[in-house]
């Protein structure tokens, strides 16, 4: 569990408390892996003045990386990273309409010189996981529980595969779709 008094080195901001089931998943990674952050709604388009200072003083306060999540006319991710030097990774949240393909589009379409790393509809877990990476190239303990949780998921789909084939293959059956 991340220690909360620890300063926090990622910030999760979402548009909307709305975005929480969502963006959790951010938060869970981060947990997984002892990396201290902070959680609070910046909306462009509903706070448009406290979104700017989020952004131009983010890393003053000792943040290394923003995940902004946004949902339809998702402009924060966007907005923020035109007004940071910080690294922004983009979480599209689905909502009710489009099944998230215009939050997508809005977050992904950024104009050259202003990046954001945009993760899949709704891929908060990998947003949490793209942060860890960044500070793990500047931190040879965080790179080694990187390294642990790829050889876990490679093991997982082993194991999988073992399991697969062990059922497909069984004393009942000669093969798939049989
Ligand atoms: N896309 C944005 C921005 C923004 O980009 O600044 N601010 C809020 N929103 C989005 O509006 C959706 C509906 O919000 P409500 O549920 O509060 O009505 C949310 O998904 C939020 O991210």
């Amino acid at each position: 569990m991340t220690n909360p008094a620890a300063a926090p080195v990622v910030g999760i901001v979402m548009g909307s408390d709305s975005d929480w089931p969502v963006m959790e998943a951010a938060a869970k990674v981060l947990d997984e892996f002892s990396v201290p952050y902070e959680v609070d709604v910046v909306s462009a388009h509903r706070m448009p003045r406290e979104m700017i200072a989020y952004g131009e003083e983010a890393d003053g306060r000792g943040l290394k990386v923003i995940i902004a999540g946004a949902g339809g006319a998702a402009h924060l991710p966007g907005m923020l990273a035109s007004v940071t030097p910080l690294p922004v990774i983009g979480v599209p949240v689905p909502l009710k309409y489009l099944d998230g393909m215009d939050s997508l589009l809005s977050i992904v379409q950024m104009p050259a010189g202003v990046p954001v790393a945009t993760v899949s509809v709704a891929g908060a877990r990998n947003a949490g996981l793209l942060a860890i990476r960044m500070l793990a190239a500047h931190d040879p303990e965080l790179l080694g529980r990187m390294r642990e949780f790829q050889q876990d998921l490679n093991d997982q789909a082993t194991e999988k595969g073992k399991r697969l084939r062990a059922k497909a293959m069984g004393a009942d059956s000669f093969g798939f779709g049989t």
